[in-house]
C-alpha cells in the first residue's frame, strides 16, 4: 500500500469506528486503540500535507446528528479535546503554549467526565434548549429529555448573564448503571456495555418518560457567550456553581506542569472513589485572555489538553473456566482467576461472555490473561499473554451439555449465547424462575428470600411458582432453621401477594424480554392475561414499542401447555390477572395510535401528569414534531420554532384547556 492508500484506509476505518461509537453507541475497539490509530493517521498526514482533507477524522469532531430530533445550529462551535497519555506529551504542550504567550501561565485542572457532551442555552435565567455536540457545528435538540435530569436547573439564581451557553457532560453514575443492568438481566436481556454509551443512548430515546427513569447527572465545565464578564476558567466554574449548576468541586488551580502531574497522580488512584466514571484529567489554561490568544485548531482548543488514564488492567492466571446457568437457561462462561488487585478491589472471577468470545481471543485454562475493569458489574478478560502460554496448552472445548442437568445445549441462529433447553427439569432454571417471581419488583413476597426458594425446591416442596400458593405452615416447619414465626410470615407473605397488580404479575411470570416496562405496556394495552395469551403476532407488534423479538417470546411462552396451566392455577388462586376497575376507569382509546408533542409550561396540570394522561388514553408522547404528530399541546412560553415546525407539517396546535376538555 502506498501512503495515499494507507491514509485513505485509516480514514475509512476511523469513520466507521466513529459511527459505531457516536451513532450506534456500540464501539467495537477500545478508546486506547482508537486513539492510537488516530495518532497514526495524524503522523501520516503530517508527513504528506499533499493529501490534506478537511473531512479527515483528524480534522473533525467525531459525532453526528441523527434524524430523530430537530437539528439545531450551535451559536458557538463545540470542540473536542486533544489527548495525551504521557508526561512528555504534556511538557511538549506547555512548550507550544509558552511560544505563543508571554508571561506566566496558570492552569485549571478538572476531571474528564466520561459521558455525552451537552450544550445548554439559557436566556433570562431559564433553560431555552439542550443540544448534543453532534458534528460540532450542529446537534440534536434533546431539550425534553434533558429537562428530566434533576441536576439541570430550569431556572437560575444569582447574577447570571442574559444569554449564554453552558457546556457539560451527561453521565450515568455507576450505581445507577449497575441497577439498570440488574433489571435487564432479570428480564433476560443483554446488559448494557458501559455507562458512557448508556448515557449517550439515553439522551437519544424518543420517550422522555423513559429518560426520566434513568438516573442521569449533568456535570458542567464551560461557559460560552458574549460579554460574560469573566476572567478565568476557575472563576467561571465558581460562578456557574453559584447560579445553580452542578459543577464538581475537584477543580484545582496549578502553577506549572509538575503541579498538574501531581493532580493527575492523585486522581489516577482516587477516581475509583467517585460515583461516576472519569477517563482522565482536562488541563486548561486558566486565563480567558490567554485562551483567546491561543485559539483553536480545526478540532480542538489549543488552550486545553486531556490527559487520559490508562484503563486499569492486570495480568493473572486463569485457573479454570466454569459455566453458569441463568433462569432463562442462558449459559455464561466464567473465568476463575488467581486473585488479583484491580481498581481497588480483589478480582477472582471475570466474565468470558460466550463461546465466540473465547474462540476469538483464544482463551484457555492455564493461560495468563489480561483483566480489565470498566463500569461493568464483573470485570472482563480482554486478552491473553501468549508469551506465557504453557507448551502443553490445549484449545478450549466449549461445553456441549448443561453443567447442571446434562441436557444437550442449543444455540439459536443469530444468538451469541448457548441455552439449556430443559426449562422444566434444570435446577438453576427452576429456582431462578421462582426467585424472579418473588423478587421486589415482581410479586415482592415478604418473608421469602432467594435462598429459601432454593431450599424449598431442593426439599421437593415446590416445583414452580404456582406451588408457592399451596404451601402450609406445617409443610415448612420440618425445614432447617424454619421457626413457627418465620413459617407463618412466609405463608402470610404469599397470601398478601395476591393483591399485587396485574402488570407486576405479568412481569413476574418471567417471559423472556418482558421486563417491567414491557409488562406495563402489554397490561395496559390488553387489559387482562387471557387477551395476551390469545393475541397473535400482529396484535402484539401493534403495541407501542413491542418489537418482533418480544412478540415471538410472548407467543412462545403461551404456546407451551405447561405455562398455560401455570397461569390457570394462578388465576384459580385469586391473583390479579386483569387491570383493576380503577385502572380501567381511567383509561380510554381516545388517543389510540396518536403521537403527541407537548411544549411549554402548563397551568392546571404538571408535565408528568399530562404525559401520564396521554398514555392512559392510548396516545404516545413524542419529543419531536413530524408530519406523523397528531397534536401539539401548547402551554405558555412555547418556543416559536415549535410553532413554525407544527404549522409547516400541518400539525394541529391545541391549547391545554381544549386538550383536557377533549379527554373528559
Ligand atoms: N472506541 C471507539 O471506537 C471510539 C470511536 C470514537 C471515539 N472514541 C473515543 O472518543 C474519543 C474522542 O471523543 P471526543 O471527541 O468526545 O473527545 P474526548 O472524549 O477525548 O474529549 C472531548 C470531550 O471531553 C468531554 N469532557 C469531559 N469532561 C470535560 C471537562 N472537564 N472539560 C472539558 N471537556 C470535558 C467533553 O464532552 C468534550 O467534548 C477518542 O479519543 C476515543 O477515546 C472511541
Ligand atoms: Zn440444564
Amino acid at each position: 500500500m502506498n501512503s495515499s492508500q494507507q491514509i485513505e484506509a485509516l480514514r475509512k476505518e476511523l469513520r466507521e469506528h466513529n459511527h459505531m461509537y457516536y451513532v450506534l453507541d456500540q464501539p467495537s475497539i477500545t478508546d486506547y486503540e482508537f486513539d492510537q490509530k488516530l495518532k497514526e493517521l495524524e503522523a501520516l498526514e503530517e508527513r504528506h500535507p499533499e493529501f490534506f482533507d478537511p473531512n479527515s477524522p483528524t480534522q473533525r469532531v467525531g459525532g453526528a446528528i441523527t434524524k430523530n430530533f430537530e437539528t439545531v445550529k450551535h451559536d458557538y462551535r463545540m470542540y473536542s479535546l486533544d489527548n495525551s497519555y504521557s508526561k512528555e506529551d504534556l511538557q511538549d504542550w506547555e512548550k507550544r503554549i509558552k511560544k505563543n504567550i508571554d508571561g506566566d501561565v496558570e492552569y485549571t485542572c478538572e476531571l474528564k467526565y466520561d459521558g455525552a457532551s451537552i450544550s445548554l442555552t439559557y436566556e433570562n435565567g431559564t433553560l431555552l434548549r439542550a443540544v448534543t455536540r453532534g458534528d460540532g457545528f450542529q446537534g440534536d435538540d434533546v431539550t425534553n429529555n434533558v429537562k428530566t435530569i434533576p441536576s439541570v436547573p430550569l431556572i437560575l439564581q444569582g447574577d447570571y448573564p442574559d444569554r449564554f451557553d453552558i457546556r457539560g457532560e451527561i453521565v450515568l453514575p455507576l450505581q445507577g448503571f449497575v441497577a439498570m443492568n440488574k433489571v435487564r438481566l432479570e428480564a433476560g436481556e443483554e446488559p448494557y456495555a458501559n455507562p458512557r454509551n448508556t448515557a449517550s443512548g439515553s439522551l437519544k430515546l424518543q420517550d422522555s418518560a423513559e429518560v426520566a427513569k434513568r438516573p442521569l447527572v449533568c456535570l458542567l465545565y464551560n461557559i460560552t457567550g458574549n460579554q460574560l464578564n469573566l476572567n478565568s476558567q476557575f472563576e467561571a466554574l465558581e460562578k456557574a456553581r453559584s447560579w445553580g449548576f452542578n459543577v464538581p468541586d475537584v477543580a484545582q488551580k496549578c502553577a506549572n506542569i509538575d503541579e498538574v502531574l501531581a493532580f493527575v497522580a492523585y486522581w489516577d488512584i482516587h477516581r475509583h472513589d467517585l460515583p461516576y466514571e472519569t477517563d482522565g484529567v482536562v488541563i486548561k489554561v486558566n486565563s480567558l485572555r490567554q485562551q483567546e490568544e491561543l485559539g483553536f485548531t480545526a478540532k480542538a482548543p489549543r488552550w486545553a489538553m486531556a490527559y487520559k488514564f490508562k484503563a486499569e488492567q492486570e495480568e493473572t492466571l486463569l485457573e479454570k473456566i466454569t459455566y453458569q446457568v441463568g433462569r432463562t437457561g442462558a449459559i455464561t462462561p466464567v473465568a476463575n482467576l488467581s486473585p488479583v488487585q484491580l481498581a481497588g478491589t480483589t478480582v477472582k472471577r471475570a466474565s468470558l461472555h460466550n463461546a465466540d468470545q473465547i474462540e476469538k481471543l483464544d482463551i484457555r485454562e492455564d493461560d495468563t490473561v489480561f483483566v480489565e475493569k470498566g463500569g461493568e458489574i464483573i470485570p472482563k478478560v480482554i486478552g491473553v499473554n501468549f508469551e506465557k502460554r504453557p507448551q502443553d496448552s490445549i484449545p478450549t472445548q466449549y461445553i456441549e451439555e448443561c453443567p447442571e442437568c446434562s441436557t444437550t445445549l442449543i444455540r439459536k441462529e443469530g444468538e451469541a449465547q448457548h441455552y439449556c433447553p430443559n426449562a422444566e427439569g434444570c435446577p438453576p432454571q427452576i429456582i431462578g424462575r421462582i426467585q424472579h417471581f418473588i423478587s421486589r419488583k415482581a410479586m415482592d413476597i415478604e418473608g421469602l428470600g432467594g435462598e429459601t426458594v432454593a431450599l424449598l425446591v431442593k426439599e421437593g416442596l415446590i416445583e414452580d411458582y404456582a406451588d408457592l400458593y399451596e404451601l402450609r405452615v406445617d409443610d415448612l416447619l420440618p425445614l432447617e432453621r424454619m421457626a413457627q414465626k418465620s413459617a407463618e410470615n412466609l405463608v402470610e407473605g404469599v397470601e398478601a401477594s395476591k393483591q399485587i397488580p396485574f402488570e407486576r404479575v405479568l412481569f413476574a411470570l418471567g417471559i423472556r424480554y418482558v421486563g417491567e416496562t414491557v409488562a406495563k405496556k402489554l397490561a395496559k394495552h390488553f387489559k387482562n392475561m387471557d387477551a395476551i395469551a390469545e393475541a397473535d403476532f400482529d396484535m402484539l407488534v401493534s403495541v407501542d414499542e413491542i418489537g418482533d423479538k418480544i412478540a415471538e417470546s410472548v407467543l412462545d411462552f403461551f404456546r407451551q401447555e405447561k405455562n398455560q396451566e401455570l397461569v390457570q392455577r394462578l388465576k384459580a388462586k385469586g391473583l390479579q390477572l386483569s387491570l383493576s376497575e380503577e385502572e380501567l376507569e381511567n383509561q380510554s382509546d381516545t388517543l389510540a395510535g396518536m403521537s403527541i408533542v407537548i411544549s411549554g409550561v402548563f397551568e392546571t396540570i404538571s408535565r408528568n401528569d399530562l404525559k401520564k394522561l396521554i398514555e392512559q388514553h392510548g396516545g404516545k408522547v413524542s419529543s419531536s414534531i413530524s408530519s406523523k404528530t397528531a397534536y401539539l399541546v401548547a402551554g405558555n412560553n412555547m418556543g416559536p420554532s415549535k410553532r413554525t415546525k407544527a404549522e409547516s407539517n400541518g400539525v394541529k396546535i391545541i391549547s391545554e384547556k381544549s386538550f383536557l376538555f377533549m379527554l373528559e
